[in-house]
């Protein structure tokens, strides 16, 4: 396809100039471009292919970047991306180096806020609104977010604070395509299912009148425009109960309702709530079909769309733990699995399709997921909470408190620890051992390898305790899975090289890289196992033979594994040497996983000169180090 219109339009102004007959062509290249640039980069394409159109009468509408648009999540913003003058960078997409996943303030103007996680865009747009009233600035503040991103309570705790803000401008867009990663769950997804049937109208026309007869006049205005536009309006729906004007359902990709609409809204301002239809994937008919495989694809061919691959491929850590999860589940009916919104990421599709009754999808939830674990885990049920170590991050008072503080009896499965590739610094797990060693109760296992996942999983789900396993994307190197349920001693490490002077003590799936330096040089090689309980025996046994510990692990120093290996060295009054390798202060962008570890000095090059830079060549100066 010729892109001849979308290549003259480099920044919103240029978009501004266009006649108004001219969006609709555009947004047919728009669309096709980003399908044609997603399948070479891979990214999160159902739902840029559903923006299209509401991204276009944004800018054409709104004088941005004066006016701040704040994308929840931002997996959506690539039609923004392209029609802020990144069009021709789009070929770098998630890639080292080149444009985020996501928006970024350092990488535009038009970026008015980071995202990632999702939720956060009514609190971002309310302070904004907020310090541009302040400051005597009138400029319109807009939040786009998607209805598996208004469920989430952060959502609701910034349009609670918002419904009592005078005299701010607040335009809150609901892009409601009825799916989340997976198909949505939960009330509120009833409930924007009924506002769309018109059940929900049928139902309020009475109250809605009477609600209406106290409109303002300029609202009623405002409203009498939307009937004639729409022939529809929505009365007294749970938004305006929270004081903002409902506007709509209109259809989010026609751009005769989205244009009117928008200005009319912009006349208005303050607390304006305008609710999108569009559909995910749109345009596209293979992810229309299948918006979840279309969610966040690798490259493929859009001829074709996703082929299985022939070559089998080895199972990722979230496959052994979706089986895990299954055959535990099989031996012990107590179990119960949880997942904040990510079925599919975390592996528990077959966990559903098996044991539906003990599954949960929450929701993007993860606050409520660990609450909610800890209430059953207080009536003697074993809930397993498989979440990313980047989202328990949203969960850690509830961790403390609710979980740890009473010693209940939850597992939580970590998947994404350490660095995760293409999402970069935002979903990047690399804080959880430094955030869970500090809280008392809690246990801590750092598997090296699939099996190792396996017992580990079995062994913190027998503890009766708080207990998380922390575990990587993508595959391990292939170990020889053990199908029986085996379980081993908490806080034990494997020596699993004799060597001399150093010992490396690995926490974590850097074990076959540590093992090549182990092997080179002649090191002492140890499988920590767990970060907590730390395996003090095997720590003072090993310093009375060795001049040197090396700690390695895919997390950050500071306060991680390594930093708990020297606190317990100076407890016990051990003067020893420690190297501690891991992640360096300071946030990692997005890029190739492999590329990324080892730039940050975690692979087997990367160690080695680690350990060269510090104790010498020969390894003479470990005694002066
Ligand atoms: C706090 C948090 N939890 C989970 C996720 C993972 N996640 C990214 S997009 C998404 C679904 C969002 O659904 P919606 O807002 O409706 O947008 P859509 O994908 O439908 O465009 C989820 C669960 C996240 N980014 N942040
Ligand atoms: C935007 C978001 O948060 C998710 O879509 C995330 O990108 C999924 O990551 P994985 O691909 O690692 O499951
Ligand atoms: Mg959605």
């Amino acid at each position: 396809m010729s892109y001849e219109l979308l290549e003259t339009i480099n920044s919103p102004q240029q978009l501004r100039a266009l006649e108004r007959k001219e969006l609709e062509p555009l947004a047919v290249q728009l669309r096709q471009f980003i399908l044609e640039s997603v399948s070479q980069t891979g990214g999160h394409l159902s739902s840029n292919l559903g923006t299209v159109e509401l991204t276009i009468a944004l800018h054409y509408v709104f004088n941005t970047p004066e006016d701040r648009i704040v994308w929840d999540v931002g997996h959506q913003s690539y039609p923004h991306k392209i029609l802020t003058g990144r069009r021709e960078q789009m070929s770098g997409l998630r890639q080292y180096g080149g444009l985020s996943g996501f928006p970024k303030r350092s990488e535009s103007a038009f970026d008015a806020f980071g995202t990632a996680h999702s939720s956060t865009s009514i609190s971002a747009a309310l302070g904004m609104a907020v310090a541009s009233r302040n400051a005597g600035i009138n400029r319109q503040h807009i939040a786009v977010i998607g209805d598996g991103a208004m469920s989430a309570g952060m959502a609701f705790e910034a349009m609670n604070n918002a419904g009592v803000t005078p005299d701010v401008n607040l335009l809150v867009i609901l892009n409601d395509n009825d799916m989340s990663i997976s198909p949505p769950v939960g009330a509120l997804n009833h409930y924007l299912a009924r506002l769309l049937s018109g059940q929900f109208y049928a139902a309020a026309k009475n109250m809605g009148r009477a609600v209406l007869q106290h409109m303002p006049p300029v609202l009623e205005l405002a409203r009498r425009f939307e009937e004639h536009a729409k022939g529809m309006i929505m009365p007294a729906t749970l938004f305006e109960e929270f004081g903002f004007n409902y506007v709509g359902p209109i259809d989010g990709h026609d751009l005769s309702a989205l244009l009117p609409t928008l200005q009319n809204l912009r006349e208005l301002g303050g607390l304006q709530f305008l609710h999108v239809v569009t559909k995910k994937g749109q345009g596209y008919k293979l992810a229309e079909a299948d918006p979840v495989l279309y969610h966040g694809p690798g490259k493929f061919d859009p001829e074709v769309g996703i082929q299985k691959s022939k070559v089998p491929a080895k199972p990722t850590f979230t496959q052994i733990f979706g089986q895990w999860l299954c055959d535990m589940a099989q031996a012990d009916e107590r179990l119960v699995g949880i997942t904040p919104a990510m079925r599919e990421g975390s592996g528990l599709v077959e966990f559903e399709k098996r044991f539906p009754k003990r599954y949960f999808d929450v929701g993007i939830a993860e606050q409520h997921a660990v609450t909610f674990a800890a209430g059953i885990a207080c009536e003697g049920q074993k809930p397993v909470v498989a979440i990313y170590s980047t989202f328990l991050q949203r969960g850690y008072d509830q961790l403390i408190h609710d979980v740890a503080l009473q010693n209940l009896d939850v597992t939580f499965a970590l998947d994404r620890a350490g660095l995760v590739g293409a999402d970069g610094a935002t979903h990047a797990g690399n804080y959880d051992i430094a955030y869970l060693r500090c809280i008392p109760n809690m246990v801590i296992a750092t598997p090296s390898d699939e099996n190792e996942t396996r017992l580990l999983l079995t062994t913190c789900y027998e503890y009766l305790g708080p207990a998380a396993v922390r575990y990587p994307r993508g595959s391990g190197r292939g170990s020889d899975i053990v199908a029986k349920l085996e379980s081993v001693q908490i806080g034990k490490a494997v020596v699993r090289r004799q060597g001399k002077r150093l010992a490396l003590l690995v926490f974590g799936t850097l074990l076959p890289d540590a093992a090549q330096v182990a092997d080179e040089l002649d090191f002492t090689l140890v499988d920590m196992r767990f970060v907590k309980p730390l395996d003090e025996e095997t720590l003072l046994d090993l310093s009375k033979n060795h001049e040197g510990f090396v700690t390695i692990e895919e997390a950050c120093i500071m306060g991680g594994a390594g930093s708990a290996v020297t606190e317990t060295l100076n407890a016990q009054g051990v003067l020893m040497p420690v190297l501690q390798i891991g992640l360096a202060d300071e946030f990692i962008d997005h890029g190739d996983q492999g590329l990324l570890r080892s730039k940050a000095g975690l692979d087997a090059s990367g160690i080695r000169a680690s350990i060269q830079r510090r104790f010498g060549d020969d390894i003479s100066k470990v005694n002066a180090a």
